[in-house]
């Protein structure tokens, strides 16, 4: 039996009308869609033994008939949202829906894009054009913009995903506690000339901005630096010379014409070298950075990058910090890779780290920048062997803040990011403030899509150690499975991995492999489902699921049958964390 219910209002226990079933008190149905409000209910077959006896009641009434129709349990109900009728009871991104519909398995994106939110993309209509354009993960930086303005954009990107049907996850970015202009008094932006002198002062500053004077954020500034050291902008998009010190006020002279941006970084140079003791005395979470957790755990984001991370010390604390304050969620933690002193500790930092990103903005203004490609190859590379999302960050469309298209060697390197296997790529002021937002996602999912597709083909990828990262037993034997079905499904040819998880842990550890084959990973619950979304080659999806594998599969495929995402004859390999078995079957 298949059919479309009506959920009506519900008390404390879920209602649903069934209009013809008869009144009775002991039939029993897997219900796949919670009724929370304006969802949809779609009962696909009736068993006796799928439900919990102790879990909530549903009453069944229509044509003058009413009774105990059923009975649901956390683990036989999934909430799809209200406009999703017809084949209920999946959760899965109406992009990658579109795109598998139309371009079939194979060629959907694998690399995963991520886009910041500013002022040019915070409208609810400019999210959803992002999510249309295949935005999977939104980021604010708590640098910028105050937190009623991030609450704000929070809220649209929940209401687009309940109101949509995306998936789009949110992670807050935190200031960290680096030396940085402040706000130029709303100015958006202050022309350096040549010779020019200008005064960097830690006083606060009367508006309107006393003309060529610059607030520094950081209070040892004047003490700290020393005349004939080098001030850089933004890693050197505008340099000055420091020539005097008159008590809190720093006098230097401009030696790089260009523009300030707000908020801009400082860094200071002596005798060829970055000046970094002050910086390792600065705490990496400030306290305002902790206000801002605090904000990220309430508003409930799924990822808090943090910035300038130096040990692997601050991600512990900051993970038992968070295990404490948001009992049940787990916000994933991702470390930025920018300063030098992450790339000491950069195996340890990783290892404590749910994800790592090559911020390589300020990385570039930390070392020079022609290691700065190495440095990215070799992070992806360690995030990869531990089995850590990476995101490749800042730059990687940046004349598109101007201009409607890239430069060669913009494309050129998102394309290595991409054959470096990375799991995602990010956009800063491309999509924060920049004129083309939607025009530069759409190049980074294209050039995503092409470049995955012509490495696939070629098979021009290296293969790559990957080390054991289990720690357990159990771990050893899941890590085994995901190896193996990931090489069985390349040599199959197969159409799709399917991994039934409950954590997530299955699901990446098939995503490292980075198979040619897409990965449909079914999760019980939505923010499992929402992180999944940052993993390289993951089309996540939300199922009720229980243990028993053979009816998750027939439930599987008879749902996504039905909306048109897989057919009869597809190859599908699955594995699950529930039964640590490698299924290979045609889909019936
Ligand atoms: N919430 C915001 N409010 C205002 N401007 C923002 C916001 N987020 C980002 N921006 C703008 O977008 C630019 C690029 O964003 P991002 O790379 O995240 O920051 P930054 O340049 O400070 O590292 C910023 O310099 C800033 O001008
Ligand atoms: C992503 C980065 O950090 P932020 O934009 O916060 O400076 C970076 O420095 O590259
Ligand atoms: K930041
Ligand atoms: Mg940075």
């Amino acid at each position: 039996m298949s059919q479309s219910l009506q959920f009506f209002t519900p008390s404390r226990s879920p209602y649903v009308i069934l209009p013809k079933l008869p009144a009775t008190s002991n039939v029993r149905f897997p219900v796949i869609n919670f009724p929370s409000r304006k969802h949809s209910i779609t009962i696909t077959k009736c068993l006796s033994s799928d439900l919990d006896a102790t879990s909530s009641q549903v009453l069944a009434s229509g044509n003058g008939q009413s009774g105990v129709a059923g009975v649901l349990s956390a683990d036989n109900v999934a909430a799809v949202p209200s406009h999703d009728s017809g084949a209920a009871g999946i959760e899965v991104d109406a992009v990658t829906e579109a795109e598998l519909k139309e371009n079939g398995f194979r060629s959907t994106r694998r690399t995963k894009l991520i886009c910041t939110i500013g002022p040019a993309t915070c409208g609810f209509e400019q999210l959803e054009a992002l999510a249309v354009g295949g935005m999977n993960v939104a980021r604010i930086n708590m640098c910028h913009g105050t937190r009623e303005w991030h609450q704000t954009v929070i809220e649209r990107v929940r209401r687009l995903n309940e109101e949509k049907g995306f998936a789009v996850a949110i992670m807050m970015d935190t200031e960290g506690s680096e030396i940085h202009m402040g706000d130029l008094g709303g100015d958006a932006s202050a022309k350096a000339e040549d010779g020019e002198i200008w005064t960097f002062t830690v006083r606060a500053l009367n508006s309107p901005r006393p003309e060529r004077t610059i607030n520094v954020n950081y209070d040892g500034f004047a003490e700290d630096v020393k005349v004939g050291d080098e001030l850089l902008v933004d890693g050197g998009m505008v340099r000055f010379e420091v020539i005097e010190k008159i008590g809190p006020d720093v006098k230097c002279r401009c030696t790089d014409p260009g523009l300030l941006l707000p908020r801009a970084n400082l860094t200071f140079w002596r005798d060829g070298s970055l000046v970094r003791e002050r910086n390792a005395m600065l705490p990496t979470i400030s306290s305002k950075d902790w206000l801002d957790i605090d904000f990220g755990i309430a508003a409930g984001v799924e990822f808090i990058a943090i910035s300038f991370v130096k040990s692997a010390e601050v991600i512990k604390h900051l993970k038992s910090y968070i295990a404490a304050r948001s009992r049940g969620s787990d916000i994933a933690v991702i470390a930025k890779i920018e300063s030098i002193d992450s790339l000491k500790n950069l195996e340890e930092i990783i290892q404590a780290s749910d994800g790592a990103m090559v911020a390589r903005g300020d990385l570039g203004a930390q070392i020079p920048l022609e290691q700065v490609p190495s440095a990215q190859q070799k992070i992806v590379q360690v995030c990869r062997e531990l089995n850590k999302p990476v995101i490749v960050a800042s730059q990687l469309l940046e004349s598109m803040i101007e201009y409607p298209t890239p430069t060669r060697a913009e494309v050129a390197d998102v394309s290595e990011a991409v054959r470096q296997r990375a799991d995602a790529l990010m956009l800063s002021g491309e999509s924060a403030m920049g004129q083309f937002p939607e025009k530069a996602l759409a190049v980074l999912r294209t050039v995503s899509v092409r470049i995955e597709k012509w490495w696939r083909e070629e098979k021009r990828h290296e293969a790559m150690e990957l080390p054991d990262v289990g720690t357990s037993f159990s771990d050893s034997i899941s890590e085994e499975i995901c190896n193996s079905a990931a090489k069985m499904a390349n040599n199959l040819e197969v159409d799709a991995l399917f991994v039934y998880t409950k954590t997530g842990h299955m699901a990446s550890l098939l995503s490292r492999c980075r198979p040619d084959c897409p990965i449909f990973a079914f999760t019980t619950t939505t923010s499992v489902r929402r992180r999944l979304n940052l993993q390289w080659g993951l089309i996540p999806f939300r199922l009720s699921f229980s243990d028993d594998m053979e009816s998750n599969l027939n439930k599987t495929f008879s749902l996504l049958k039905a909306r048109g995402m897989i057919k009869s004859g597809d190859l599908v390999i699955a594995v699950s964390d529930m039964l640590q078995s490698i299924q290979v079957m045609n889909v019936p």
